[in-house]
């Protein structure tokens, strides 16, 4: 379980994130949701620590992560598994490599062992055999499975996830939900994703935080977003012109 609590931004003068506190819970796929420009991704950052919030708490587990000592703070680090917006992968690696990165980097593994850790990671996001390959080489939808194979490579508590559906078509990005979802679900861990899609927010929106100007005015799931009374939660849901659409069908 991840909680924040409290947690404010300011840049050069503007509030950025205004005494945000929420839960994050074990097994759950937890979004943070909102408009663009509303904060989504300086909150996932300060519970990173890549940014530091000038107030406000951060607690793995109960143990607070901002505040510690840079030990301390390590150990917690390996703990996490990101998927960056963009995905990130090193365009001069193979995905075998990329995968095995955080191995390298973190671990004293032996070349056998990673190589099996890393190709279970590979079938576990449906790459099998593509190691070889350069990721100019494969599909968008495939770079965010290689992404994900490399944010659960450590066999992380905790998975953050930037915006894992940016450009990518509908049907590829409910399958790169779903399997954010199923590895939650198989590995038991906590996961936080940053979106604005409304696909996501309906498919696999165990809870859901919605930010507005910096603030959460609302968190439930996605059972109860369509009939919150939120008119700001409102207006980010049926900006989707589909979901309009589909109101007006019903309330005919
Ligand atoms: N390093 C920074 N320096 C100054 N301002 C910043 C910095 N990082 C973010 N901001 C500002 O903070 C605000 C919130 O940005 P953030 O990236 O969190 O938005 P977001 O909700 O994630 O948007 P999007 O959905 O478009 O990614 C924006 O106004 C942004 O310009």
């Amino acid at each position: 379980m991840i909680e924040i609590k409290n947690i404010s931004k300011t840049f050069n003068g503007k509030v950025v994130l205004d005494d945000v506190s929420g839960i994050f819970r074990k097994g759950e796929t937890s979004l943070v949701i909102g408009a663009s420009g509303t904060g989504k991704s300086v909150l996932l950052k300060c519970m990173l620590d890549l940014v530091e919030p000038e107030k406000g708490e951060v607690f793995f587990d109960g143990k607070e992560f901002l505040h510690v000592s840079e030990n301390d703070r390590k150990d917690l680090r390996r703990e996490m598994g990101v998927l960056f917006q963009g995905g990130a992968l090193f365009d001069s690696k193979t995905v075998q490599e990329n995968v095995k990165f955080p191995l390298d980097m973190l671990t004293k593994m032996s070349e056998g062992e990673k190589n099996d850790r890393v190709e279970f990671c590979l079938h576990k996001v449906g790459l099998d055999g593509t190691g070889p390959r350069m990721p100019s080489e494969i599909s968008g939808g495939m770079k965010k499975r290689v992404g994900i194979a490399r944010a659960i490579v450590m066999n992380p508590k905790y998975l953050f996830c930037d915006e894992p559906n940016s450009g990518l078509d509908p049907l590829t990005s409910i399958k790169i939900d779903e399997l954010i979802k199923e590895i939650t679900d198989d590995f038991n861990i906590t996961t936080v994703v940053i979106t604005h899609d409304m696909n996501s927010v309906l498919s696999i929106g165990d809870n859901i935080m919605f930010l507005y100007k910096g603030k959460k005015l609302w968190e439930g799931d996605s059972s109860t977003i369509m009939t919150s009374s939120v008119k700001e939660l409102d207006e980010f849901v049926f900006s989707n012109h589909a979901l309009k659409k589909l109101r007006g069908e019903f309330t005919k």
